[in-house]
């Protein structure tokens, strides 16, 4: 099996959502293929890939480093040992003359060939993503459906309350049953209300999540920590600057809810960083490391190592991004669940048309690959890379 060419587009998926830190007016997002010479059924594996939401496109780093290195590399360093890409040793080939540390954003370009690559892979197989985990990884045991939850309620001008919870009330039409929203980026009383509105529709606080996407200080996470607390709520999510474990030590001593954090963190280094110095709680808290963000799944594939290594069970982790891959990852390897948006970030938000929420639970289809084809929006975007 031979990379016989590399593509690469950059897609637009800006709108006038808001989150407390960003709004998402010039959002872009890289699309690759990775075309390769295996034929199976007459036609040529082409494995693809994308960045999800919150970074942008990584056009310049995809063709001045990552992609030119997998295909200048010798084509046998590549392959396994039944001469199919080993995604491994494409990490390795991507990641030559990198020096460690300042992940910084060549963990999004990477991301996106590595995705792409486990796609050809799979498609190689003639298998779904997620069962070709269960079987290496994890004793050919996966999940049969995956949990799920509706992420949204942004700040949006003009929005008002009663959108929001129009918002949510069609995630829960959808078949979802946890939502999340954003707060932080209006006054507390504000926030407090839009929580309330929603909660009267959801019911119990268990079933809302709420994302401050990075915003607080430590007096100011604690101050809103207070005031959710008795609510119960799903978790809390971001509430600090990602990168200050410190603060986020002191926050678990005094919120004793749930916290979730680590779509921002890129690494298995920022990852243990996290749970070594960040006092986060194995019984409780949330982990939502985003592999397409952050080197692919081989890095993702460490880092459960190494969370596993510190106590942490893989049931704990539920990554960002709501997308397909994370999804094939989250039923393959046990994880507690992933992302979803139905209504933002498309076309790369979202599941295979003809895989429904039920109850809060996706099924897999039965498609060789990530399944992209499936979804008929995305597969729109991504064929114009064969033309
Ligand atoms: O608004 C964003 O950047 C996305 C986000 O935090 C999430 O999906 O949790
Ligand atoms: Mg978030």
């Amino acid at each position: 099996m031979r990379i016989v060419a590399i593509r690469d587009i950059v897609a637009p998926i800006r709108s006038q959502i808001a989150n407390a830190y960003i709004d998402f007016s010039q959002m872009t997002a890289s699309v690759v293929a990775v075309i390769t010479d295996r034929v199976v059924d007459g036609r040529p594996v082409v494995g693809f890939g994308f960045n999800s939401n919150g970074r942008y496109a990584q056009h310049g780093l995809l063709g001045e480093r990552f992609m030119p290195r997998l295909q200048l590399a010798d084509p046998e360093a590549l392959l396994d040992d039944r001469g199919l890409l080993d995604p491994a040793r494409c990490w390795a080939a991507m990641m030559k003359n990198e020096k460690p540390g300042g992940h910084g954003e060549r963990s999004v370009a990477v991301g996106v060939l590595d995705m792409a690559i486990w796609d050809a892979l799979a498609k190689a197989e003639r298998r779904p993503l997620w069962r070709l985990l269960a079987d290496r990884y994890n004793g050919g045991v996966a999940d049969d459906a995956a949990w799920v939850y509706a992420a949204g309620g942004y700040y949006y001008p003009g929005k008002d309350v009663e959108q929001l919870t129009a918002e949510m009330r069609r995630y829960l039409d959808l078949g979802y049953r946890h939502v999340k929203m954003k707060i932080g980026g209006v006054a507390l009383a504000d926030d407090l209300r839009r929580i309330e509105a929603v909660l009267a529709l959801v019911g119990e606080g268990e079933r809302l999540a709420v994302d401050v996407n990075g915003r607080f200080d430590l007096p100011a996470a604690l101050e809103w920590g207070r005031a959710l607390g008795p609510y119960g709520l799903k978790w809390y999510e971001e509430p600090l600057d990602p990168l200050d474990y410190l603060a986020h030590a002191a926050l678990a001593t005094q919120y004793d809810g749930v916290i979730a954090t680590g779509e921002n963190l890129f690494s298995m280094q920022d990852a243990r960083n996290l749970v070594r110095h960040g006092g986060l709680r194995p019984d409780r808290d949330v982990l939502q490391f985003d592999p397409a963000l952050s080197y692919g799944l081989v890095e993702y594939l460490r880092t459960l190592d190494m969370l596993k290594a510190h106590g942490w069970s893989p049931r704990r982790c539920v990554p960002h991004g709501g997308h397909q891959f994370a999804l094939n990852i989250a039923v393959g390897l046990q994880l507690g669940g992933n992302e979803s948006y139905p209504q933002v970030f498309a076309p790369f938000g979202g599941f295979a048309d003809d895989c429904p929420v039920v109850d809060g639970r996706v099924r897999m289809p039965d498609l060789p690959g990530i399944g992209f084809e499936a979804k008929n929006d995305l597969w729109a975007v991504m064929k114009t890379l064969l033309d």
